[in-house]
């Protein structure tokens, strides 16, 4: 378990986490997500001890990170993937973490086995891709065999059975009662990797609930439309008092559709028959869990964008 509470950072004007209140339970995939910037990855340095707090606490397993006996043990953590020394091979890495952390040595046959780096195991980290640094850096936070994990970004850059694979591992971890913590921008991903998400915007909690209850809250669903009489019909809509958009975007580039909110596929209907709309497509569509993540975090993204703030930062 990890709590955090009125947890807060600041870097000179920048509030990077902002009176951060949060339990993140065990048995379950915790998704969290927010903008760049949001502060995911700055609560979770904090969570073990490489930021000091300007505020507040966080804890894990009820214990702030240094009074932890044995770190390794209590917390694993994926923050950067560079970590190995890239003359030193994946099997001599993880050696040099277990002995400085009296894990057992058997240790680093397991990890990397469970994530498929054994026949590697004898090479230098210097010519892994960058998804064979993402397991290594995975096998690190194993080795200990903690209770409670956080992946900051776990599928960046990954294929996708790379991507498939975090999937799995991480509901395998959380199915065994281990505390998950995963950072995403990949909103689909989460959409089937996390039971519980965390949305952070601009360092606040925008939303901490169970994944189906932020996709539904948001008011998402929409009916779709594809006539060839577009043109003539989105008017109507609009005067009906229901609001109309181009399709989604990976559809945009159908011009015969359109995105009507605000009514059933039934109205829809019975308003194309009045005025002689031809209609090839009418269907009810549910919410994407990115609809929802934009619907809430919307304002804080238009916030940094009208402020001209940097987006990046550390490198
Ligand atoms: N070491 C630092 N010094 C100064 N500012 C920092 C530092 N680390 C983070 N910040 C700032 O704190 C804010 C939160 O950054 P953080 O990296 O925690 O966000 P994030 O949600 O993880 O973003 P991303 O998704 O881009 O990784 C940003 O405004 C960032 O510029």
């Amino acid at each position: 378990m990890i709590t955090l509470t009125g947890l807060t950072k600041r870097y000179g004007r920048t509030l990077a986490v902002d009176r951060l209140d949060l339990t993140v339970r065990p048995g379950v995939v915790t998704g969290f997500l927010g903008p760049n910037g949001a502060g995911k990855s700055t609560t979770m340095r904090m969570v073990v001890g490489l930021d000091r707090p300007t505020a507040g606490s966080a804890l894990v397993g009820g214990r702030p990170y240094a009074a932890l006996r044995n770190p390794l043990r209590e917390v694993g953590a994926l923050l950067d993937v560079a970590v190995a020394h890239p003359g030193r091979t994946a099997a001599a890495h993880l050696q040099a973490v277990a002995a400085s952390n009296r894990i057992p040595r058997r240790r680093v046959g397991e990890v990397l086995d469970t994530v498929g780096l054994t026949e590697v195991a004898g090479r230098r980290t210097r010519g892994f891709s960058l998804g064979m640094m993402q397991r290594l850096g995975i096998a690190a936070a194993l080795l200990g065999d903690p209770p409670v994990l956080l992946l900051d970004e776990p599928v960046n850059g990954l294929d996708p059975d790379g991507v498939r694979w975090i999937r799995t591992l991480v509901r395998e971890l959380a199915g065994e009662g281990r505390t998950v913590l995963i950072s995403s921008h990949l909103m689909s991903e989460m959409q089937h990797t996390a039971d519980h998400l965390v949305l952070l915007g601009r360092g606040r909690l925008v939303a901490d609930a169970p994944l189906d209850d932020v996709i539904s809250s948001a008011s998402l669903s929409a009916v779709r439309v594809r006539t060839p009489d577009r043109d003539r019909f989105a008017p109507l809509l609009r005067a009906a008092g229901w609001t109309v958009q181009p399709g989604t975007p990976e559809e945009e580039t159908d011009p015969d559709e359109l995105l009507v909110t605000g009514t059933s596929p039934a109205s829809i209907g019975e308003l194309a028959f009045r005025h002689d709309i031809r209609l090839h497509e009418l269907a009810h569509r549910s919410g994407s869990l990115e609809e929802a993540y934009l619907e809430l975090t919307g304002a804080e993204v238009e916030y940094r964008a009208a402020s001209d703030e940097p987006t990046t930062r550390r490198p």
